[in-house]
């Protein structure tokens, strides 16, 4: 048991107290995983046997890790443990017992692409407003209200949803809610959320399952518990309801996905509903320097909603923080992978030591463009993913259709690709006519004749007929076969073989690599089922960071900082520190969404060993603008004594009188105006008046005229007092109408 030696005391206390509900309340770096990694060793080794375990993580590469390392330390007996995200351990489940809530076994998954062209054609086939009915906004308010368990009925029957979403100006959201939920369902399909929310159902309205998978996990675990939804939470207390071994591991101060209705609550919940709960705190940071570790407490303390902790490191001091200031968006490109380039030379560093972590995945273009002119690899975990390329959509739609054939959204695909004549008013009128006889799409394929007359109706024949073969296929062959066999005689292959631009090349590779993995899956040893179901069920739920297949690569990753959570990197390199970018200009309006903001920062810090930069331009080309950039608050929430602003970020000589008086130096100082002369702005005649300060803005008025030292002269046009923060609108001479949030916008009063 040499492993539970390598803990300190109060890691030691929560890995060996396996019985009863417990949590693990820490900070970052603490070791939360690694308790949670040896607490299932321990299990095992005391003689649980693993298939009554079930750990829960957030990633599937997070699972993969823990899995390998329990390997390590109890062998291959590991391999039985019931490990994944509560996607990927549910949706298996769902499989199984899909018949009990009126599905097959042979389910669809829908991704977020799939969902919102559903949506789409909902919402014109309703006549709605396509402005006012964004798919996206339709599908986060139904996603979010799947996630607190609210079905497409009650949210019908909720007179305080019919106002809120009457007051959006978006009344039918509800019956969108419905409809989308009906289609989903006759398509035999379920998208992400639906996974967890019939989970839920299933257990609810079956006892007998809920029985047996109570019997079965014996031993629940959740890391991240945090970051958990309602939807979630509610599976997990059902499943450790008997045996009441349930252990989560979480911090709220890492607490990001409230956006998608995780809820800090469960935290507090989870205390209540199970008073005998043993609770653990962890404080003790092993991942970062002392540097590190304080600048990040530094920057949490800030907010109000958290539970007190106290972390610390007992590790080296550690370099300051650089700071990174330049003109432009390609130069913070240039200057960072310089930086980079200069750090792995001069201490001897490998790619896969750095990260360059940012708040949106657009922002990563400037950064791949510098890495490559250095030669340095890299590689965008996140963006387009491999699986979400068309010509890989198009193929896995055939699969898919092949089988499951009531997959309207498949079907859409690959109907009239490779092109053989049918037209988008016949694909409209077999799905019309399935909606009107409540008929199976499949049904309708199948008696085509009495719905479309003529050439079209043979050509879906020819469909038919094809679609028939890849059934038998799939249920006499394994996926390999059954996948080669489609990408030919589809034609798919041949059209993209026929393709001779570099483009078309690289479309017909990337559907030759999705053949290697399907073979490679087929190859397996370890996986028993080799059929197509088993493949697609396997791809289906895969998201962008898991899908590592060259993992000894020696890359510098690129990734969002929602994406690296639970990682760590010798050196880090956060980008983008820039006002309405990160905090991000939607998550300004109220003080909750602030500190979710500064949360994601507060994240993005601990993933650092020993190097941490931070980096921002001053201007930056955003939705094809040429835009100046504030560098961001944060920036001056970091206690300066960690920061090294020498280096890279000279100080602007205290030149303005803001700077003079501001309490962290220059560093959060943009760049004058005049900063970059490639760029051929208008610039602004403006001059700060010599005494410039900051007036007291409680008693801001219309009307007013006020100066802004990056803005400089305007009149204050109205005021907005909606939300938590004061806002004012303000019409600046040279810089038109801006809306500033008052609690951070330095304005002099010049007249009342
Ligand atoms: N007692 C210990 N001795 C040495 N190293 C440790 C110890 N505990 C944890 N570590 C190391 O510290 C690092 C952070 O641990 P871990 O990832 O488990 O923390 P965490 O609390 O899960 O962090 P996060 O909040 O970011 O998810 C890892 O590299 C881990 O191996
Ligand atoms: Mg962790």
């Amino acid at each position: 048991m040499d492993y539970i030696e390598s803990l300190n005391p109060s890691q030691k206390d929560a890995v060996i107290n396996t019985e009863g509900p417990s949590m693990i309340i820490a900070g970052a770096g603490s070791g939360k995983t690694r308790v949670l990694t040896f607490r299932i060793a321990n299990l095992i080794q005391k003689g649980v046997d693993p298939f009554n375990i079930l750990a829960l993580t957030f990633t599937n590469k997070a699972a993969k890790e823990m899995r390998e390392r329990i390997e390590k330390v109890v062998g291959p007996e590991a391999r039985g443990l019931w490990m994944g995200t509560f996607h990927s351990v549910f949706a298996r489940i769902l499989r199984a017992e899909a018949e009990k809530i009126g599905y097959t076994s042979n389910f669809t998954i829908y991704d977020t692409d799939d969902s919102k062209t559903l949506i789409k054609q909902i919402v014109k086939e309703q006549y709605l407003d396509e402005k006012l009915y964004k798919p996206s906004t339709v599908l986060a308010r139904i996603s979010g209200a799947k996630n607190r368990l609210i079905s497409a009925q009650e949210y019908l029957n909720n007179p305080h949803f019919m106002a809120d979403d009457a007051s959006a100006m978006r009344p039918e959201m509800g019956k969108l809610y419905k409809l989308y939920q009906d289609r989903c369902f006759k398509a035999g399909a379920m998208d992400f959320d639906d996974l967890l929310f019939n989970t839920n159902i299933l257990f609810k309205n079956h006892i007998d399952v809920v029985n047996k998978y109570q019997n079965i996990f014996k031993y629940v675990l959740v890391d991240e518990f945090q970051d958990t939804n309602l939807s979630q939470y509610s599976i997990t207390k059902k499943l450790s309801a008997k045996n009441r071994n349930i252990c989560v591991v979480g911090d709220d101060a890492q607490s990001i996905y409230a956006f998608r209705g995780a809820d800090i609550q469960n935290i507090l919940n989870f205390e209540k509903d199970y008073p005998e709960l043993q609770v653990y705190k962890l404080e003790q940071n092993y991942r970062s320097t002392k540097v590190i570790v304080n600048a990040a407490n530094s920057v949490i303390g800030k907010n109000k909603a958290q539970l007190k902790k106290n972390v610390f490191t007992e590790n080296e001091t550690g370099k300051l923080i650089e700071i990174i200031k330049a003109t432009s968006d390609n130069e913070e490109g240039r200057m960072v992978a310089t930086a980079i380039f200069e750090e792995k030379m001069a201490h001897q560093l490998k790619n896969k030591d750095f990260a360059i972590l940012y708040r949106t995945n657009s922002q990563s273009r400037a950064f791949e463009e510098a890495l490559r002119r250095m030669n340095l690899k890299y590689k965008v975990i996140g963006g387009l993913s491999f699986y979400q390329r068309k010509e890989i959509k198009d193929l896995v739609a055939y699969l898919r259709f092949t089988l499951n054939p009531n997959d309207e959204q498949a079907l859409r695909r690959i109907i009239n690709y490779p092109k053989r004549g049918i037209g988008d008013t016949t694909v409209s009128k077999l799905l019309v006519t399935a909606e009107e006889q409540g008929a199976p799409l499949w049904d309708v394929l199948n008696n085509v004749h009495s719905v479309i007359p003529g050439r079209a109706a043979a050509a879906i024949e020819g469909f038919v007929v094809q679609i028939k073969n890849y059934m038998r296929l799939a249920e006499n062959k394994d996926a390999f076969e059954t996948a080669i066999e489609v990408a030919q005689s589809s034609g798919i292959l041949k059209e993209l073989y026929e393709d001779k631009t570099v483009e078309g090349l690289s479309r017909y590779e990337n559907v030759q690599e999705l053949l290697n993995g399907i073979k490679e899956f087929v190859d397996n040893p370890n996986i028993e089922d080799k059929k197509l179901g088993s493949f697609l069920q396997e791809i289906s739920l895969l998201t962008d960071i898991e899908e590592e297949k060259d993992k000894d690569n020696d890359y510098i990753v690129l990734m969002t900082i929602h994406s690296a959570k639970g990682l760590e990197f010798k050196s880090v390199y956060i980008v983008g520190m820039e006002e309405e970018l990160f905090p991000s200009q939607m998550m300004l309006s109220s003080r909750a969404d602030l500190e979710e903001e500064r949360r994601l920062f507060y994240v993005a810090i601990t993933r650092a060993q020993s190097n941490l930069c931070l980096s921002f331009a001053a201007t930056r080309y955003r939705f094809g603008r040429l835009k100046e950039c504030e560098p961001s608050r944060f920036l001056n929430e970091l206690d300066p004594q960690y920061l090294n602003i020498s280096r890279r970020a000279r100080p602007e000589p205290a030149a303005t009188p803001a700077a003079a008086t501001s309490s962290s130096p220059q560093v959060i100082k943009a760049k004058p105006k005049t900063a970059s002369p490639v760029l051929s702005k208008p610039k602004s005649n403006y001059v700060p008046s010599p005494d410039f300060k900051p007036s007291d803005t409680s008693l801001l008025k219309p009307g007013m005229r006020v100066e802004h030292l990056k803005f400089g002269y305007g009149t204050v046009k109205a005021m907005d007092i909606s939300g938590t923060d004061r806002k004012a609108i303000i019409e600046f001479n040279d810089h038109g109408e801006k809306t500033l949030i008052l609690s951070f916008a330095k304005l002099k009063i010049h007249t009342t």
